[in-house]
C-alpha cells in the first residue's frame, strides 16, 4: 500500500470540471512529481490532496487513514507538510527564528513560546541543523528578508520540514529561480529524499525528470501519463508532445 493514495477524484467549479477522475498514489520514501501545462488543474489537485478544497467526489487515504475533506491544520497534524508557492516567512525574524517557530516543540507552548525562542537551546540546535540540510548554514542570524529569493525558498522549505512531516507537499519549487539555483535546489531536493516522502508539482520538466522516481501527467483534468521518468521518455503520447524533448534537454 502507498503511504498516500487518491483515488477517483472529482472537482467542479460552477460547470468547470477541473478534476475528472484523477487516481495517484505516492510510494514511501520516493519523490514523486506532478506536471502538466498551465490550467491542468494541478494546483486544484494539490488543493484536494492537502486539505483546503473538499471533492464532489473521491477518496484520498494517508497511512491507510481515510482524510477526505479533512481541514488543512488537521492534516498537518497527521505528518503532512506543505511548502507554498506564495512565500509564508516572517520578514524580521531571522532564518533560525522562522524555523525555530516552526518546530513541534515550539508550537506546542503556542504564543508565549516566542518570547523563549532565545532561551531554548535543544529548539535551536534542532533548527540549526535543519538549515544545514537545506544549505542555509551560516545564514542563521540573516532576517528572512534579507535572503536572497533562492534561499528564501531554501528556507520555505526548512520551515515545512521544522513541522517533521511524513509527507511534504512542494508546489513549483523552481517559480522564479535561475539556473544555478534551480540546480542547487535540484541537490537539496535530492538530500531531503533521504528524510522524507516528498511530492512535487512542477512546470519544469528538466528539474522533475531528474529528480523525482515517479511522475503524473495530468491534463485537461486527467492524469494522462504516468510512470519513472525512462517509462515516460518512452511514452508514446509523450514523445510525440514537447514533453518528453524537454525532459531530454
Ligand atoms: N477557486 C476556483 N474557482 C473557479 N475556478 C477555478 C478555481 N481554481 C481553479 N479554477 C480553474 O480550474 C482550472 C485549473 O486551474 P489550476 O490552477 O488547478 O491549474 P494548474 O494546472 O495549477 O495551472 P497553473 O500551472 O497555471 O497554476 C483553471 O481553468 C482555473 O481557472
Amino acid at each position: 500500500m502507498a503511504l498516500f493514495e487518491a483515488t477517483h477524484l472529482h472537482k467542479r467549479f460552477g460547470d468547470q470540471v477541473v478534476l475528472e477522475d484523477i487516481s495517484l498514489a505516492f510510494e514511501e520514501g520516493q519523490v514523486s512529481g506532478i506536471m502538466g501545462p498551465n490550467g491542468a488543474g494541478k494546483t486544484t489537485c494539490f488543493n484536494v490532496l492537502t486539505g483546503r478544497y473538499k471533492p464532489d467526489r473521491g477518496r484520498v487515504t494517508f497511512d491507510g487513514e481515510d482524510i477526505t475533506g479533512v481541514a488543512p491544520h488537521r492534516i498537518v497534524a497527521k505528518g503532512i507538510s506543505r511548502s507554498f508557492q506564495i512565500m509564508t516567512l516572517f520578514d524580521e525574524f531571522t532564518a533560525l527564528d522562522n524555523v525555530v517557530m516552526a518546530l513541534p516543540s515550539t508550537r506546542r507552548r503556542g504564543f508565549d513560546g516566542l518570547h523563549a525562542l532565545d532561551g531554548d537551546s535543544a529548539a535551536q540546535d534542532r533548527a540549526a541543523e535543519i538549515m544545514g540540510r537545506v544549505g542555509l548554514k551560516g545564514r542563521e542570524g540573516v532576517n528572512a528578508k534579507s535572503l536572497s529569493y533562492g534561499e528564501r525558498r531554501a528556507l520555505e522549505i526548512g520551515v515545512a520540514l521544522a513541522t517533521e512531516p511524513r509527507l511534504l507537499f512542494v508546489d513549483e519549487p523552481t517559480a522564479g529561480l535561475g539556473t544555478e539555483a534551480t540546480a542547487r535546489l535540484t541537490d537539496l531536493m535530492r538530500e531531503l529524499k533521504r528524510y522524507t516522502t516528498i511530492v512535487v508539482i512542477e512546470h519544469d520538466m528538466r528539474f522533475l525528470f531528474a529528480l523525482a522516481d515517479k511522475i503524473s501527467v495530468i491534463h485537461w483534468g486527467q492524469v494522462i501519463a504516468q510512470g519513472t521518468p525512462d517509462e515516460l521518455r518512452a511514452n508514446r503520447w509523450v514523445r510525440r508532445s514537447n514533453i518528453g524533448e524537454l525532459a531530454n534537454a
